[in-house]
């Protein structure tokens, strides 16, 4: 295996659902299943917060998640837990600041999909020597998923990091809508990172759909 190369990953960044069991409405099998349909790239297993499962039964949580990444073919990455990544063979692995120490997640995982949390230029610079393949920058709007949150930056950071030849694939994350993800794509982020948007639409799949339609090649 070798490393994914930029182009691929930018791709996959496009519409990048994050989900744990607490972020639904339906079962998180279900949600995930009709987020697929509708054409997500990437999807995060987060299991986070109050209430979340642990031991055996998130364990289990996460490979029937896996398993239905696997028969839409995309990507299966894991937030946090680089010990579960190596259980399930997640496909990669998303740390932020201060989650295990990127450059030794890098080690561990060799060449899986890296993705690591970047708030400034200097955070930026530093995925990128830790080995990152992107960083998520965020939140770019005001978010109810995330607790420890720092503050909002809007997409101007992503424009900055860019006018600052931060080269990397970006995604975006933090209060992404259908009304707001154009502005996004158009700060030079190549894909959209989202929580509520997607798991708690009626429509799971039309809503996927019209985020998707934000995306100009
Ligand atoms: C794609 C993406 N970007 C950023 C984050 C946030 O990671 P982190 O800062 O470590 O916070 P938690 O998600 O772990 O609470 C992310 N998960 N995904
Ligand atoms: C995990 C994370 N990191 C920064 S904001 C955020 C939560 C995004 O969730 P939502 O799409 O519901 O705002
Ligand atoms: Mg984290």
């Amino acid at each position: 295996m070798s490393r994914i190369s930029s182009v691929r990953m930018k791709e996959l960044l496009r519409v990048y659902f994050v989900m744990g069991s607490r972020n639904c409405v339906q079962a998180p099998e279900d949600t995930l299943e009709a987020a697929l349909t509708g054409g997500v790239t990437l999807f995060q297993f987060r299991e986070k917060g109050p209430g979340c499962l642990e031991g055996a039964e998130r364990i289990e949580l996460a490979r029937r998640l896996q398993k239905l990444c696997r028969e839409h073919k995309v990507p299966f990455i894991v937030n946090d837990d680089v010990d579960l990544a190596l259980e399930v063979d997640a496909d990669g692995v998303h740390v932020g600041q201060e989650d295990e120490e990127a450059g030794l997640v890098r080690q561990r995982i060799g060449d899986r999909i890296l993705g690591i949390s970047a708030h400034t230029i200097q955070e930026a610079a530093r995925a990128y020597a830790q080995g990152a393949d992107y960083i998520g920058v965020g939140p770019i709007y005001p978010t109810k998923s995330k607790d420890d949150a720092q503050a909002v930056q809007g997409p101007e950071i992503i424009k900055v990091m860019r006018n600052a030849n931060v080269t990397l694939p970006i995604v975006g994350i933090g209060g992404i809508t259908v009304d707001n993800a154009k502005d996004v794509f158009a700060a030079g982020a190549d894909g959209i990172a989202v929580i509520s948007a997607i798991s708690y639409a009626e429509d799971i799949a039309g809503r996927v759909r019209q985020l998707q339609h934000n995306f100009k090649a």
